[in-house]
């Protein structure tokens, strides 16, 4: 188990080394537009998951849906710091 900001840790640090077969890497790579995509597509399937699945299941999409925007703040440069201050 990982806090958001261990994740976003592990993710700054796979964005800055690049190993090869890393997921964030790829999607770091196809850019904002597809990553913007996918966030909508994963915030549908936790809506989804809210009304007709587990809470189980509801929480894992929300974890791959939180996932997915860290990948964009990643993408856009933006720190935790900067969402934050807005919290
Ligand atoms: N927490 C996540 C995570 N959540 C979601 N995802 C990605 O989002 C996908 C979930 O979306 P879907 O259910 O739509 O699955 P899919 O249809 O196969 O998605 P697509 O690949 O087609 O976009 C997963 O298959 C992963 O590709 C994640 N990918 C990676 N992580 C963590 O990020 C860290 C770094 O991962 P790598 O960059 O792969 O090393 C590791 O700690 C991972 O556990």
């Amino acid at each position: 188990m990982k806090s958001f900001d261990e994740l976003f840790a592990e993710l700054g640090e796979k964005a800055a080394t690049r190993p090869e077969g890393s997921d964030t890497v790829a999607r770091l790579d196809a850019g904002v537009h597809a990553i913007g995509k996918k966030i909508v597509e994963e915030a549908a399937e936790v809506w989804m998951a809210a009304e007709y699945e587990s809470d189980e299941a509801c929480a894992e999409e929300i974890s791959q849906l939180l996932y997915h925007l860290q990948v964009l703040m990643l993408a856009k440069g933006l720190s935790l710091r900067d969402v934050y201050a807005h919290l």
